[in-house]
């Protein structure tokens, strides 16, 4: 087993009364594909946000490479190379999809560097030299995603999250969140996407994948976090979390089927 380069220990959050996220702890081995599933309502993305920084816990640490992580999203990005898409794709569309993959991966703080691309005329920020142009195109590319020279805006949501996807890989990141990639993607494009992830993951990065789709993940990840309620219910392999009784308890045992 590598050495953790991510770490999750004892997270708890509540949005006022509402306990998103409750003693939740898990950790992902640098080269390590961890995929973190549960019904709607679960607790993912407030895992994810805490991770990321967009949300600090009421109590527990994150860890990157055994150190406490702490501060905003670019503070986290710049410490512990941690690169993130989301669940709701956040592109500037008046820019190529491009220019948003090379600007998300020169400012590795997502919320200043869109402030900037909400106001710059397209063809006044040209972002990059050529080496990281064409950097952005072949990672594109593998992934799937080929009408890069577009604007943003005329892109499908599924191309969006390619986009995102881009974006995150360019910035060569050891931690990597990756919050919903395979949603609403075609048989193509989660062939591209997986095979990216692997690769990036061979690497030594450390992904953290959530998604709705469990089979998907499933056949990706080294190992599978199951939550439900805000608590993670099982961590192991995911052979052994597919057929585990808390699988079929959140899945099957309620009458509801999220996937
Ligand atoms: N900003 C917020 N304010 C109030 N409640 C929130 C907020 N964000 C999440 N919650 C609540 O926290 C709980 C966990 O939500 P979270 O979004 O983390 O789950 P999830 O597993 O990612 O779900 P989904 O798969 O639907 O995205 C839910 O009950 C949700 O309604």
């Amino acid at each position: 087993m590598n050495a953790d380069i991510l770490s999750c220990h004892e997270l708890t959050k509540s949005y006022g009364g509402v306990k998103a996220v409750t003693g939740a702890s898990f950790a992902v081995g640098a080269g390590e594909i961890v995929g973190l599933v549960g019904p709607n309502g679960a607790g993912k993305s407030t895992i994810v946000d805490l991770i990321g920084g967009e949300q600090q816990p009421d109590s527990g640490q994150v860890l990157a490479g055994g150190v406490p992580l702490a501060g905003s999203p670019s503070r986290r990005a710049r410490r512990a190379g941690l690169a993130r898409t989301y669940q709701y794709p956040q592109v500037a569309g008046a820019l190529t999809a491009r220019d948003n993959i090379i600007v998300g991966g020169l400012a590795r703080d997502l919320s200043s560097g869109l402030a900037l691309l909400g106001t710059a005329v397209r063809g006044v920020v040209a972002p990059g030299g050529r080496a990281l142009r064409e950097e952005a195109g072949h990672i594109a590319a593998r992934l799937g995603l080929h009408r890069i020279d577009r604007l943003a805006a005329d892109l499908t949501l599924g191309e969006l999250r390619l986009l995102e996807v881009a974006r995150a890989l360019l910035q060569h990141p050891r931690i990597a969140l990756l919050d919903e990639p395979f949603a609403g993607l075609a048989a193509d494009g989660i062939a591209g996407l997986s095979e990216s992830i692997r690769t990036v993951a061979a690497g030594g990065t450390a992904v953290l994948l959530v998604d709705h789709n469990v089979d998907i993940v499933a056949s990706m990840a080294d190992r599978m976090v199951l939550m439900a309620g805000g608590t993670v219910v099982f961590d192991g392999a995911p052979r052994d979390c597919l057929a585990s009784a808390e699988m079929q308890a959140v899945y099957f045992g309620t009458g509801q089927v999220d996937r």
